[in-house]
């Protein structure tokens, strides 16, 4: 067996051989029952749960469910073992480790895909008369959804017309009917940019959904990449080695070759059906929610012996879309601001902010010899992130000093709430792309689309000119360093 963050079937062995596994032996009714049980693991940051046993499973176990496939251990020096598993990264990780790792990709060359002939993922091929998207086990996820979500952690391959930008990502869709998905795809996501090219050329989109595929690839299917950027590529640089692709059977696009289960069809590019209400990474289910969005045609299902699928049950805290979409733009947009020139540390997206912030930390030094003004900067950092499409989920960017540790919320909202005076250290861009999904976009006062961002400044006028002119009045910011050490190895002979 391959390595976990190269095959899946590894991965869940992986998590199994870590203690961060339940298997559930029992029946459980795919219906609210198995969502219910991995929305309870998720807000309570619980051991993954396996579920063996479905109603609905077919006479070769299609399929199995993995809930909670990228969510946190409960245990603090393993907090992110999950997402470390996904990178071959040691469970002990740090936040700050996995996303540098994330990023390290786009400094070393490219290491193309291997394709090869056939692959796990071939062991059974159904088709459409041979199976009913409502008759296996499709999860409905939230009460009050518009459908069956059986599409929440795959991955969508869909390539452009002209054959040169292939893109991977995770879009949400739910079961239309026995063989047809609806799905979300919605700009600025890459998959509604390349469905509009297939649109304009009026000819239906091939796609493959791909779910149980290397946990590398759903990571790096979840950044926000540049345009163009063939993810099979990055991810081959990512972990040194190249991904096994073979080709679908009903069209010309290439899956991960040990994918537990894979969709291949087409994406209808003029056919629409009502999607949602869905329970959203917000936390929020709002009755009616539904639009209009495009059909996919199931025309084949190819998966292994006993396949895996892997659902994120979201919502409120803390699922796959707070640690992964957050962290990961927030890489990404740390990234581009670097690329840019601009004086920035870390970048880190609070799970307290429901992934709707990104805190900057600024290297106050090198922001002391820009001679530049606060208004300036933040206009410089606001330009650059929220007119672009890594910046489009977060509404929010707190630039923070050197003192500030981004990844500890404490610190952030320390900072946020003592240096930055509402309103008037705060810049506002009420002419940018808005993130609709915030319920104070799109159940809220304005435009659902557009604008209600904002750069907030934390850092004190002096931070610009002089440097810090305060002490922390706390254990290590006000006693002298062998007063902390000696109180810090008497603390037990004090009696505490
Ligand atoms: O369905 C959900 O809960 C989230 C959907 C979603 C998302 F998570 C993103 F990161 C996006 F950029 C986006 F456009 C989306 F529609």
């Amino acid at each position: 067996m391959a390595l976990a963050h190269m095959e899946f079937r590894a991965f869940v062995q992986a998590l199994k051989d870590d203690g961060d596994l339940v298997e559930i032996n029992e029946e459980c009714d795919p219906n609210l029952e198995v969502s219910a049980i991995i929305r309870k693991v998720v807000e309570h940051d619980e051991r993954a749960p396996l579920f063996n046993n479905l109603k609905g499973q077919n006479e070769n176990g299609l399929w199995r469910i993995l809930g909670a496939p990228n969510s946190l251990r409960s245990d603090q020096r393993h907090r992110y073992g999950r997402l470390a598993r996904h990178l071959n990264l040691p469970p002990t990780s740090s936040m700050k480790e996995i996303l540098d790792k994330m990023v390290s990709a786009k400094t070393v060359a490219p290491i193309p895909p291997k394709i090869v002939e056939t692959g796990p993922c071939k062991e059974f091929c159904l088709t459409p008369d041979q199976f009913d998207l409502n008759q296996l086990p499709s999860p409905t996820l939230h009460q009050a959804d518009g459908g069956k979500y059986v599409q929440t952690y795959g991955m969508f391959i869909v390539r452009s017309p002209d054959g040169k930008w292939t893109n991977w990502s995770i879009a949400r869709a739910m079961v239309h009917d026995k063989n047809h998905l609806v799905g979300l795809v919605m700009p600025p996501q890459h998959i509604a940019v390349i469905h509009r090219m297939w649109k304009e050329q009026g000819r239906d989109m091939p796609y493959a959904l791909a779910f149980g595929v290397p946990p590398a690839a759903i990571m790096a299917a979840s950044m926000p990449l540049p345009d163009g950027l063939t993810e099979a590529e990055y991810i081959g640089s990512m972990v040194h080695s190249p991904l096994e692709l073979v080709k679908c059977e009903t069209n010309d696009l290439f899956v991960p070759s040990t994918s537990e289960i894979v969709f291949e069809g087409t994406c209808s590019v003029t056919e629409t059906a009502s999607e949602g209400p869905f329970g959203e990474m917000h936390g929020y289910v709002f009755r009616g929610d539904s639009h209009s969005m495009p059909v996919y045609t199931v025309n084949m299902i190819t998966h292994r012996k006993d396949p895996i699928m892997p659902v994120s049950a979201c919502g409120r805290l803390t699922d796959e879309t707070h640690t992964m979409i957050g962290p990961l733009a927030a890489a990404e947009i740390g990234y581009i601001l670097k690329s840019n020139g601009l004086p920035i540390n870390e970048a880190f997206s609070p799970f307290e902010s429901q992934v709707t912030w990104v805190a900057l930390q600024v290297d106050t030094d090198k922001l002391r010899a820009m001679k530049t003004t606060a208004e300036a900067f933040c206009r410089q950092v606001g330009d650059l992130i929220f007119r672009g499409k890594p910046g489009s989920t977060i509404h929010r960017l707190l630039l923070v000093g050197d003192d500030i540790d981004v990844y500890d919320f404490k610190e952030v909202i320390w900072a946020f709430t003592t240096r930055c005076r509402p309103v008037m250290d705060e810049y506002s861009y009420e002419d940018v792309p808005g993130f609709p999904l915030i319920p104070y976009m799109g159940h809220g006062n304005g435009p659902a689309n557009k604008g209600g961002k904002l750069v907030c400044d934390c850092l004190l006028p002096v931070e610009y000119t002089t440097g810090k002119n305060w002490e922390a009045a706390d254990f290590k910011g006000s006693f002298p360093p062998e007063l902390q050490q000696k109180v810090l190895d008497r603390w037990q002979s004090y009696g505490f």
